[in-house]
């Protein structure tokens, strides 16, 4: 990564409230290059212009480090569900070190590159897992274990309400980055959100530092106990969303 794009990394992340000193530039310029080097073995990002990393994906994936520093919840236990090629658990992770994360993804070689990544990089306090959430999150090691879940672009709003309900404890939070269908998705989830034991704290609407891209952070708050009988199996997800 030359200067003029570890600059722009640098003020971008500066601009949302976060200064990167000279081991997070590394980590992140790491990042990117293992990123543009693996895509061409396997099927990782669509993304692989420098800048267009640092913006839609590192940029991008660090609002919700926002909203997290505001709520000086910088030490949870975050799993981030159907990370694919981290994003946006690892930008997370690298701006905000003491949390303790979990990246899941059910396609195993994801998962591997995610391993290197995380080798590389020198990250502490990351596990790597392979699965699916609707199945892990009804497994005691998983289940309402997390103080905080993220995901971005893995399915519509109520379905990833059910895949992330599994994994939030009571009083946890669930932040779901979305573009702008998050209105009409919103209305559709009504009843998941009431089912699911979440309530809607605020939509944040983000723009990322120089560039024209716009994302919307919905944070969800997890008021009670989930029900034993969520999150279903995908097959029933799937026929009948709640
Ligand atoms: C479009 S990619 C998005 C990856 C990443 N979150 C991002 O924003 O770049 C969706 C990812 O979700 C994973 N995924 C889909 N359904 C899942 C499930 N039920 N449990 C775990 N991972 C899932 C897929 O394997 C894929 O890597």
């Amino acid at each position: 990564m030359d200067e003029a794009v570890q600059e722009y990394l640098r003020l971008g992340a500066e601009k949302m409230g976060f200064a990167l000193d000279r081991e997070q530039i590394r980590q992140f310029t790491v990042y990117s290059e293992l990123l543009v080097q693996w895509n061409e073995k396997m099927n990782l990002t669509a993304i692989t212009e420098e800048r267009e990393i640092i913006g839609k994906h590192f940029l991008d994936s660090l609002a919700g480090g926002v909203a997290l520093q505001r709520d000086g919840r910088e030490q949870v236990r975050l799993i981030d569900v159907g990370t694919g090629a981290g994003f946006p658990g690892i930008p997370l992770k690298i701006v905000l070190p003491g949390v303790s994360l979990t990246l899941l993804d059910s396609l195993q070689k994801r998962v591997a590159f995610l391993q290197e990544v995380c080798s590389q990089l020198g990250l502490q306090d990351v596990t790597c897992i392979h699965g699916r959430a609707e199945e892990l999150g009804r497994e005691v090691e998983y289940r309402e274990n997390y103080d905080v879940a993220v995901s971005r672009a893995v399915a519509p709003l109520p379905v990833l309400l059910e895949y992330c309900s599994g994994f939030v404890r009571q009083g946890g939070l669930f932040l779901a980055y979305k573009g702008p269908s998050i209105v009409e998705e919103l209305e559709i989830s009504r009843n998941a959100v009431s089912k699911l034991q979440f309530s809607i704290r605020e939509t944040m609407d983000m723009v990322i530092p120089d560039t024209e891209y716009r994302h919307f952070i919905t944070i969800f708050e997890k008021i009670g106990s989930l029900p034993l009988k969520y999150p279903r199996k995908q097959s029933k997800i799937k026929k009948e969303p709640l």
